[in-house]
């Protein structure tokens, strides 16, 4: 069966089509720079309905008279109400957009892609794959805020978790590469891209996940704070910043970025690196606070790993992916420096290896192994669409 696989981001489209029994990428691609003008030119690609006609064109040109026999998106935020990847129709597009205030970064692209597909492609079976699925079987001891029941009931504020197509691909594997059964495995899953989540693994499914209500809480990411304290946010309100700009200030502007000066690792990385040297220089960021930035964003990380351990019961491996998590030896070094009191020892020789294979990163004295474990969330979704569509 042949999937094309859609992950709309606000300003760009990634795409890939997938033969799901062969196991193969056919073609991958990404349209960027969505409803952007170009200096003072109009944007060359001005909405998701020009993006998918490029997309179509590719496909075409690829595939020739073959046609796809279904699309999978990934959807970021599925609610309460979205446990499983399901058919799409025109009534579970409006459920997804009435859920646009919550994922503001990822929902509404995603809505553009569904309605660009439906239009041109009006026959084609379309399926929503959640980030949020994953996380249904958080217990509500995990998922409650301690605040009255009426922000539940009136405006469904709980705990939801995101990144779950990949917490549960890269839990899956990482069972398989110790030898455990998937629904046996307990860990610690580090999904650290731009947006970043640790997820707390218990008997293979999701026990308590960094992120929250929205994708904001947590982990310092890219651009995001993750964890702050609420005060702030009444302190700055009553300084006259409104919920735009607050939502502009916290999503936007901090995190890696907000505290170092790029959302880039490399940067940051390289950055840090000219700390102490004689000259002082570096790339891009200034050393100092790309320094500070590494460290705050690395302590956050280690604590959040103490606290999953403990809710895991022990956990069998840590396991870093997604961008910084696979790439980035030298932020993995700096968390897992940090773990000392739950025995952990990386192998500095394999954690500077680079490859695309599933490995183990820590020395074999380590009480808890450490794992890289790639993340491909477009195979997950691929899989998962040809699944519903086959009934
Ligand atoms: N070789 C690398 N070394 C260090 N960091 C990297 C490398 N490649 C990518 N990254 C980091 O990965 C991040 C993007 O991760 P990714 O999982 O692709 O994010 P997203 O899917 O959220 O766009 C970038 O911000 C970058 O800092
Ligand atoms: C949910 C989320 O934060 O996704 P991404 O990391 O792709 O921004
Ligand atoms: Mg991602």
């Amino acid at each position: 069966m042949l999937i094309l696989v859609i992950n709309s981001g606000s300003s760009s489209l990634k795409y890939q089509v997938r033969d799901v029994d062969a196991g193969e990428v056919l073609l991958e691609g990404l349209v960027e720079r969505i409803g952007q003008p170009d200096g003072d030119a109009p944007a060359a690609v001005p909405d998701h309905g020009a993006a998918l006609e490029i997309v179509a064109a590719r496909l075409h040109e690829v595939l020739g008279d073959r046609q796809v026999d279904a699309v999978g998106h990934r959807v970021v935020h599925g609610g309460e109400r979205f446990a499983e990847p399901v058919l799409i129709n025109n009534e579970v597009t409006r459920a997804i957009e009435r859920l646009n205030p919550l994922a503001p970064l990822h929902n509404p692209a995603a809505v553009l892609g569904i309605r660009a597909i439906t239009e041109k492609w009006p026959q084609l079976p379309q399926v929503a794959v959640f980030d949020t699925a994953y996380h249904r079987t958080l217990p509500e001891k995990a998922w409650r805020y301690a605040v009255p029941d009426w922000l539940y009931t009136r405006h469904g504020i709980r705990r939801y978790g995101f990144h779950g197509t990949s917490h549960q691909y890269v839990a899956a594997r990482a069972a398989a590469l110790l030898g455990e059964a998937p629904d046996e495995f307990n860990g610690v899953i580090l999904h650290l891209g731009n947006g970043a989540s640790a997820t707390a693994v218990k008997g293979g499914a999701s026990v308590d996940t960094s992120m929250g209500f929205t994708p904001l809480e947590g982990l310092v990411m890219g651009t995001r704070s993750g964890d702050i304290d609420p005060s702030i946010l009444v302190f700055l309100g009553r300084q006259g910043l409104d919920a735009d700009a607050l939502d502009d200030l916290l999503n936007r502007e901090s995190g890696l970025l907000g505290l170092g000066g790029s959302n880039d690792m490399r940067t940051l990385v390289d950055a840090a690196e000219a700390v102490g040297n004689d000259d002082g220089t570096s790339s891009g960021a200034d050393p100092l606070r790309a320094r500070r930035a590494l460290e705050v964003a690395a302590y956050r990380l280690a604590k959040y790993v103490g606290a999953y351990h403990v809710a895991v019961g022990g956990a069998q491996a840590i396991v870093f992916t997604a961008g910084i998590g696979e790439n980035s030896s030298p932020f993995r070094a700096l968390v897992c420096e940090q773990l000392g009191a739950l025995g952990v020892e990386l192998d500095p020789e394999l954690n500077a290896v680079r490859s695309k294979e599933p490995r183990f990163i820590s020395t074999e004295a380590s009480r808890i192994p450490v794992l890289v474990i790639p993340t491909n969330e477009e195979q997950a979704i691929a899989e998962a669409t040809a699944e519903v569509v086959a009934g």
